[in-house]
């Protein structure tokens, strides 16, 4: 019997999915991990390595076994991840030289302001697409190879191996065989030229960071090595590898430019297909790649905006201030507020990040009078993920000279039918949300397929896609404007705090 199924790994933020998926697209088994998030200092936020190593092995035996398969069941399994978390390990043992440190940690913005103080920042951004913010791996690394007793030495001698998350797992789960990342993970590094899909020499000497740590850079949807870590999955090829959100605009079926997709995770990432082209942003945005589906084929581009707090501002009002006890809770604690009562939650928990890129951004609540109740603040939360989101699209649609027809949306708070709601309020387009709202590890299970003909072509991959539920404006633009006025003096309050 030919094998009839793709495994697909997602190595989110604050959890690792595995999902089995059939020809049709239907997911026929799902393992998910949680694990813990540190916090060793304000502005640090750091993962244990073999956390996501362990948890990924865990959640991949586990969907294949509920499934009940084999490895010659399975075409290929595909990769994606959470990005620009960093990571830096011993080739020869594998272990890990210190903590990855996640996308979301503060601890080079002041290195940043001292290259965006050196007049470097039009540099980088025409090379790599990104702003010079602590959000990108590069200055993350160089962090590492000062701080880490030895590193720098170790690395220069070649001993050392650098990678995102996609390529740790990739060295894991081929034995300590390949080392290698992919175009879209590669640009949000800082280090990889955005035309070429090359390590750019004259960034890796500004950023001090030696050759010899790279991984090479390899195409989105190829063969990649095969795995030999797993038994119960030896000899399945690795055969497509994303960045989380770059895989989720092609779960998406975002194939066309001005095809754009919302994210609502712990963050949230717009992203909008440009083509074959990189668009440079006037307006703060990213430019990034979207993928490249063969060696031989062309880079494709997207521009991005990504806000660093969505969803995750309902696990703080969880975790943090206990006035939930279920994420789910949001909805019947916002539901009993009829507005927002004046209250702006700015959850710039980690600063802001597209389009005010300001690091020293904190949290922010304003507006409380006596009055205003935890409905209020669970309302003004939940809007708080719409109006980040709602300024990024603007800025989209001047850069691309592309007004957007329909906004399509995935991820774990689009449950939240109020959410999508008001997302198309404030935007005043359609918000559509597709039937698989796994489409980040759906979209990793297409790169892979394409890769060993599992799946024929994109055209018969875009006629899977199909809507669950449209959400359409229903409140008037006015009041929606006045409100967005009001979210952005919010906005003003929260920066340049820390
Ligand atoms: N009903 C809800 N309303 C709003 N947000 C929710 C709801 N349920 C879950 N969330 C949020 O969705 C996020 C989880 O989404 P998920 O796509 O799994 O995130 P990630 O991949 O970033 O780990 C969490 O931040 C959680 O707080
Ligand atoms: O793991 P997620 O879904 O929160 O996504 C994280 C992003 O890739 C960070 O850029």
């Amino acid at each position: 019997m030919s094998a009839e199924f793709i495994l697909a790994l997602d190595q989110g933020t604050t959890s690792t999915r595995a999902i089995v998926f059939d020809h049709a697209g239907r997911a026929r088994a799902t393992a998910q991990q949680e694990f813990p998030q540190h916090f060793p200092r304000a502005g640090w936020v750091e993962h244990d390595p073999r956390d996501l190593w362990e948890t990924t092995r865990r959640v991949a035996l586990a969907a294949v076994a509920e499934a009940n398969l084999t490895a010659a069941d399975l075409a290929a399994v595909g990769l994606t991840n959470q990005r620009e978390t960093t990571l830096l390990w011993d080739r020869r043992t594998g272990e890990p030289v210190a903590p990855a440190i996640v996308w979301q940690d503060r601890r080079t913005a002041d290195f940043c302001a001292r290259l965006a103080a050196r007049g470097l920042g039009p540099l980088f951004r025409k090379r790599t697409g990104l702003v010079l913010d602590p959000y990108f791996s590069g200055t993350k690394l160089r962090w590492l190879l000062d701080h880490v007793p030895g590193a720098r030495r170790r690395a220069n001698r070649g001993e050392l191996a650098f990678g995102t998350v996609d390529t740790w797992l990739l060295w894991q789960l081929t034995g300590g065989r390949v080392h290698a990342t992919e175009v879209s993970n590669a640009s949000r590094t800082l280090l990889l030229n955005l035309r070429t899909g090359a390590w750019d020499d004259e960034l890796l000497g500004l950023l001090r960071i030696p050759r010899e740590v790279l991984p090479e850079v390899r195409a989105t949807s190829e063969v990649l090595g095969e795995i030999s870590a797993l038994p119960a999955l030896r000899g399945v090829p690795v055969a497509g590898m994303a960045g989380d959100q770059q895989a989720a605009l092609f779960g998406q079926a975002c194939f066309r430019p001005g095809m754009a997709k919302n994210t609502y995770g712990t963050g949230c990432f717009l992203l909008q297909h440009t083509g074959t082209q990189p668009i440079a942003s006037r307006h703060q945005l990213l430019t990034t790649i979207a993928w490249k589906l063969g060696p031989q084929a062309p880079l494709e581009y997207a521009l991005e905006g990504s806000v660093f707090i969505g969803g995750a501002v309902v696990q703080w009002l969880r975790d943090g201030l206990g006035l939930i006890a279920r994420s789910s809770d949001i909805e019947s604690l916002a539901a009993r507020a009829v507005d927002n009562g004046g209250v702006y939650v700015v959850p710039a928990f980690a600063g802001l990040g597209a389009p005010h890129w300001d690091p020293a951004a904190r949290g922010a609540i304003l507006g409380l009078t006596r009055g205003t109740t935890a409905a209020h603040l669970a309302r003004a939360a939940i809007e708080s993920i719409a109006y980040q989101s709602a300024d990024l699209l603007g800025a989209m649609q001047a850069d691309s000279g592309r007004k957007l027809r329909e906004l399509r949306v995935d991820g774990g708070a689009t449950v939240n039918d109020a959410l999508l709601q008001f997302q198309s309020d404030l935007l005043r387009v359609p918000v559509i949300r597709p039937q698989v709202t796994e489409t980040t590890a759906l979209g990793a299970a297409y790169l892979a397929g394409l890769a060993v003909g599992f799946w024929r072509d994109r055209s018969q991959l875009a006629q899977r896609w199909a809507r669950q539920r449209t959400f359409t404006p229903q409140a008037p633009r006015g009041a929606m404007a006045r409100l967005q006025v009001d979210w952005r003096r919010a906005v003003e309050r929260a920066k340049a705090w820390a």
